[in-house]
Formats: C-alpha cells, structure tokens, sequence
C-alpha cells in the first residue's frame, strides 16, 4: 500500500469514529437540557434557578480521569470534557463570568480554564468590581486570584470578603509563566512595566539581567503589554494571552524566579455548594487581641483532626487591634467531622464568617 492509501484507510476510521463522538455528544447535550427542565421544576418558586453545580462538574471530570486509559494523558482528556460540559451547561444556561481583567490577564486564563470556552467573560478593572457585578447580578459567577506561591496572598481579595454576601463555590490554580515582552527585539530595554506580583515573581531574574532599568507597576500585566506595545523602550512581564494580544515578541521566556509559580484563584457566587467528596471550607473567625487567642481558634482543628490548608492574618476592621484569621481546610461544611468544628469556632471566635465550601481545583 502506498502512504496515501494507508493514510485513506486511518482517515476513514477517523471519520467514523467522529461522526459517533459528534452523535454521542448531542446525546449528551440533550440530557443536559432535560436536567435544566428537573431544576426548573424542582425550584422554589420565585428562587434563583442554579443551573451551574460545581461539585458536579468536579465529579464529572475526576470520573474521567479515573476511567482514562490513554494514550491521552488524563489532564488533556478531562480538558475535551472540561469544554463539553461548559458547552452543555451553555444550553441550560448562558453564563456571564466578571473576572479581573483586562482582556489577556491569568485571570482570564483562569476563568476559562474553570469554566470552558461556551461562557462570555466580562473584564473589570478592579477586584471589588467583579465582587459587585456578581452582586448586582449583572456577573452570575466572578473569578479573582486569592494567593501566589511565590509572591503569598492577594489581600484584597481576601478584605472584599469582610462586607460581601458573596459565597466561594470553587477554585482554580494556574501555572504563571512571565516572560519578558518587547514591540521589537532590537529594542534598548528602558523602564519594565509589569503589575506588582508579577515584578515580584520575577525580581532575582530582573535583578541578575536588568539592575538598573526601572521597574513600574501597572494595574495588570495586560495592561503593562499594551503599554509596551505602545512605547518605545518600554517592555512587559506578562504572559502569552497578553503577548498574542499586542502582538509583542517574547525577548526571555519563563523568566518567574521559582519554576512552580502557581496563582490560586477563587470562584465567587451567591450559591452554596453542596459536597462532592473532595471538598475545601474557607471562613474568617476573629478574636480578642489577649495571650491564647490563635491557639484558641486552631485546637478545634487540631482536636477534630481536620487539616489547615492556609491560615492568612490580615488586621480587623474594627480597629481595635483584633485578630483577623482566613483559614482554607479540608473538608466540606456539611460533612459529618466538620460541621460540629464550624459549631465550635462559632463559641469561640469573637466574629465568624463561612465564605464557602467548594471543591478542590481538579485541574
Ligand atoms: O448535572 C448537572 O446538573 C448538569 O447540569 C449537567 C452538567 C454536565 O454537562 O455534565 C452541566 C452543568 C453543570 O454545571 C454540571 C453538569
């Protein structure tokens, strides 16, 4: 057989095989519309359909990756059912995501990486703004970063939690690379625009090739790549959305200083979450400013043996010098070990506030 021939023969299976994939995927889409029928119908009257169920979707694609017995790897493979279900889910209904924009920030590869393609992102200048899109409904769902691991928490993000209804109903990490970006290689490298955490992220590479040209923070690194693409001299650290975007050159690729650089980042909504099994519980507990207050709100824990996963302290806004704990653990707050904890906490925290219980960033 000639490689023509044999490339008809592997192309003719390919064909049937989609043709199959394609049916099979309608048939699943169907599905999805008959279960946007059993919520409408389920509801409260008057209440706020929630067609998105994050726990679900969690399920859906750990499920996959259970099952998945190659060649693709389990991560590509949950990220074609990733894009089906956020497809889906469109036909139930079309969703509007707020996120921290502008157009080509992490955040918005976040807010598609958590949500698939078949949802309309809506990019806002400032974390309080996506907290008040989703608020006013005009958003059903807002993504923000909450942590770096290299650069540590976002804080306001965590302060936007003191005065919002809002709860966290998932998450989503990403893998931050930054890379140097200039309009045109030849470019003498004058001032460096990138925002805050990024410049952080990258300070021991800008300090061994870079001394002595100043860096500026921006809002976004979106905006420092238009900034660069629009001064001469001027350059970027940020991503590829944002170089793609302004159509900007990669002078140094993957310059963050630590290789894992991972932004946590969190879903908001006004639903709770019911447990998917492999769940997180995120709560704001304050306490007197006197000698045991931590260890106070941390036995609990201990004594319950639940696992911490992040403990943040960030000053109280009643200003009078009390302590203010963001705590991220293991398990949901409906969970049989856990909800006597939360009854615990209560007793002993001077304020407490639950902010979620969502499930674990499967991706
Ligand atoms: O199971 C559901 O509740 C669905 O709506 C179906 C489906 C899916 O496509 O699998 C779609 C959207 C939800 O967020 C979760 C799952």
């Amino acid at each position: 057989m000639s490689e023509a021939q044999e490339l008809d023969q592997l192309r003719q299976q390919i064909d049937a095989l989609d043709q199959q994939i394609q049916l099979l995927i309608n048939e699943r889409a169907k599905c999805a519309q008959q279960v946007a029928e059993v919520k409408y119908k389920y509801a409260e009257p008057g209440s706020l359909v929630t067609f998105y169920r994050p726990e679900r979707e969690a399920q859906v694609l750990l499920n996959v990756m259970a099952r998945n017995e190659g060649p693709l790897p389990n991560e590509s493979i949950a990220r074609v059912f990733r894009e089906i279900m956020s497809q889906c889910l469109a036909l139930e209904e079309p969703l509007t995501i707020a996120y921290l924009g502008p157009h080509g920030t992490f955040t918005q590869q976040a807010a598609v990486k958590h949500f698939g393609h078949a949802v309309t992102c809506a990019g806002q200048v400032s974390i309080a703004d996506v907290f008040r899109e989703v608020e006013s409904g005009s958003a059903q769902y807002g993504v923000v970063p909450v942590e770096n691991s290299t650069e540590g928490v976002v804080t306001h993000t965590l302060d936007s939690f003191y005065d919002s209804n809002l709860y966290i109903c998932g998450e989503v990490t990403l893998r931050i690379h930054h890379h140097m970006l200039v309009k045109s290689l030849t470019d003498n490298v004058q001032r460096i625009y990138s925002h805050a955490q990024s410049l952080g992220q990258c300070r021991l590479w800008l300090d061994q090739n870079f001394p002595n040209v100043e860096r500026i923070a921006v809002s976004s690194n979106a905006e420092a790549a238009r900034r660069a693409s629009s001064e001469v001299g001027a350059a970027a650290i940020a991503g590829e959305a944002a170089a793609e975007l302004y159509e900007l050159e990669v002078r140094n690729a993957n310059i963050e200083d630590r290789p894992d650089n991972t932004t946590r980042f969190l879903i908001i909504g006004k639903q709770e979450t019911i447990p998917s099994g492999d769940d997180k519980t995120s709560i704001m507990v304050s306490s007197r400013n006197q000698p045991g207050a931590l260890y106070n709100v941390l036995a609990p824990f201990h004594e319950a043996g639940v696992s911490l996963t992040r403990i943040e302290t960030r000053p109280d806004h009643s200003g009078t010098w009390n302590y203010l704990f963001f705590i991220d653990f293991e398990g949901h707050k409906n969970d049989q070990r856990i909800s006597p904890l939360m009854q615990r906490l209560r007793d002993v925290a001077v304020d407490f506030k639950w902010l979620g219980s969502y499930p674990k960033a499967v991706l």
